[in-house]
């Protein structure tokens, strides 16, 4: 019995280019399991939106082996595709003419979903999306954040247990965006599973479970949000203002258990210390123990985030993988 909605097992898909072969996603396994988000972040062509294909069956892998809900997406497309939503954003896939409530019930008659189910599910869809007051306005007034939101509850009509979106907030104003993220872990809290794709690192920090790093079609980084962090290595920075520091303080600074730096610059007749710790390294009591009878002013603490983590990983990543 499957325990994973979703399950990627060394998955390969090549493309031929001309006479030539280019390897869009190589080797690539993870696992998400019921309830849960989870995030593939990666550079432009680094192969996300290959791998949503080949999971929501529209590619064939080349080789390796996916399972959505126990089903192999190679031999069970229909079983697939019937569980699974997907949100692959723009501003296309509706009929502009039709109504929002017209477009939902277009889509759920596709999808053979019983008429006497349509009658209250597009209600709560469209009201979980926030649409019921517009939904007899033309697709074509809505503004891009109301059509992406219509695209969500058109990937719901069918229920599906799994949700694949790509980019969800991709050109959505801020407020937009920061509504879309709440529908999107409200859909987690009811029980469904999504799997996203996006390049907004706050985004995924604030919203994934766990995820995958890819670069040129490999995983470079996988885990939560903090361990991806941590593994990065990229340290805390914390800034301490002093008044009347004495020189040898310094060198006990550095020795301290978890500092990797020190570093001190003086403005006006006042000293800031920079202190550079490693990212899980709790050490700032030792630290203004360390400088002795000093005045302290502001300290301020700057932890890596994981657009931190995300610059240096993807700038490191092998040029050559493809
Ligand atoms: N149909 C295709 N034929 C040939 N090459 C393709 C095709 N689709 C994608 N590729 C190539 O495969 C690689 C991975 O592309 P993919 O679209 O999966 O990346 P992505 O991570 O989704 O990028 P983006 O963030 O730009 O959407 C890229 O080098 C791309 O040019």
């Amino acid at each position: 019995m499957a325990t994973n909605d979703i399950e990627v097992d060394e998955l390969v898909r090549d493309y031929r280019r001309g006479g030539s072969t280019l390897r869009a996603v190589d080797s690539v396994s993870f696992s998400v399991a019921r309830g849960e988000l989870f995030g593939i972040l990666g550079p432009n062509g680094a192969g996300k939106t290959t791998t949503i294909k080949v999971l929501l069956t529209t590619l064939l892998p080349t080789s390796g082996r996916v399972s959505v809900l126990g089903h192999d997406v190679t031999t069970h497309v229909k079983q697939v595709r019937r569980r699974v939503g997907h949100v692959l954003g723009g501003d296309k896939g509706f009929y502009d003419r039709l109504t929002a409530r017209q477009n939902l019930t277009y889509f759920a008659d596709l999808y053979e979903v019983p008429h006497r189910v349509q009658r209250t599910r597009i209600p709560e869809l469209l009201e979980q999306v926030g649409l019921s007051e517009r939904s007899r306005d033309r697709v074509e007034v809505y503004s891009r954040g109301m059509k992406q939101r219509l695209h969500i509850a058109r990937s719901l009509v069918h229920d599906p247990q799994v949700l694949i979106l790509d980019e969800p907030t991709n050109g959505i104003d801020p407020v937009g965006a920061r509504e879309l993220r709440e529908l999107t872990a409200g859909l987690t809290r009811q029980g469904k599973t999504v799997l996203l794709t996006t390049h907004y690192m706050h985004e995924a920090e604030a919203m994934c479970e766990r995820l995958v790093v890819l670069a040129r079609g490999r995983i470079i980084a996988s885990g939560t949000p903090s361990t991806v962090k941590r593994a990065v290595g990229i340290p805390r920075v914390t800034e301490i203002e002093v008044d009347g520091l004495e020189p040898e303080r310094i060198a006990a600074i550095r020795g301290l258990a978890g500092v990797t730096s020190v570093e001190v610059d003086a403005v006006d007749a006042r000293q800031l210390i920079q202190v550079r710790t490693e990212p899980d390294a709790d050490c700032l009591q030792a630290v203004i123990q360390a400088l002795g009878r000093v005045r302290i002013g502001r300290i301020t603490t700057h932890d890596p985030t994981l657009e931190d983590a995300y610059v240096a990983l993807v700038s490191r990543a092998p040029r050559d993988a493809s």
